[in-house]
């Protein structure tokens, strides 16, 4: 189980300063989809520079135009690029064929997917590498979360591996941990913490525990 540290609502100095705080305990760092926004895909390169050793997640949340935008973030350095569920099949194809040339992984990200189930077997046959449950800051507001989620697409997924995001804090990680994700996605739960490297320690440990 891995363990990604997701950053969304800093610039690229802050967040590589964050990072060199918590190198020890993470394995992927993500560039969230506000940073890229802000910053463009030279957020990217500057954190693979800056942590040759981390693979680095680029949160595109691609949409449309899927090969040309894994190209470019794969270019950027991304080791992993997110591309939406809700997108079209010839996207995730164009995502995937796209990521096998560059050497780079595709996650797919199922915000807002309605029938979790049968997207997460279509995607699985498509041959992404993991498929994410994940509720959105909006969502989380208004009380979500994707533990449920996470249990449906085990029961579904064949091949890719599966991941889960949104919202996950230390007090709520051992639930996380129960449905033996691939992969977990942490933001706010580390980077909203005054002690972020005692945090991830205490994520780390729980994980390897498992
Ligand atoms: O993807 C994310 C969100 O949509 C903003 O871009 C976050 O990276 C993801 O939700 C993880 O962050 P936390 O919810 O703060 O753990």
């Amino acid at each position: 189980m891995e363990l990604q540290l997701a950053l969304d609502l800093v610039n690229i100095p802050d967040g590589i300063a964050l990072v060199k705080e918590v190198e020890p305990f993470i394995d992927i760092v993500e560039i969230g989809t506000p940073i890229v926004i802000n910053e463009g895909l030279h957020a990217v390169k500057a954190m693979k520079d800056a942590f040759p050793n981390l693979k680095v997640l680029a949160d595109l949340k691609i949409m449309d135009a899927g090969g040309y935008e894994v190209m470019k973030a794969s270019e950027a350095g991304a080791d992993i690029v997110t591309v939406l569920g809700a997108s079209n099949d010839l996207t995730i194809k164009g995502c995937v064929d796209e990521a096998k040339k560059q050497g780079s992984k595709v996650l797919v990200d199922m915000i807002n997917v309605k029938d979790i189930a049968t997207r997460a077997k279509e995607l699985d046959e498509l041959g992404v590498d993991y498929i994410c449950v994940h509720t959105g800051y909006d969502g989380q507001a208004a009380g979500q979360n994707p533990f449920e989620d996470l249990a449906t697409i085990k029961s579904v997924v064949k091949n890719s591996k599966t991941a889960i995001a949104g919202g996950i804090k230390l007090e709520t990680l051992p639930e996380a941990i129960k449905a033996n994700p691939d992969l977990i996605i942490v933001g706010g739960g580390i980077t909203g913490q005054d002690d972020k490297a005692g945090v991830a320690s205490q994520i780390r440990d729980l994980i390897t525990k498992g």
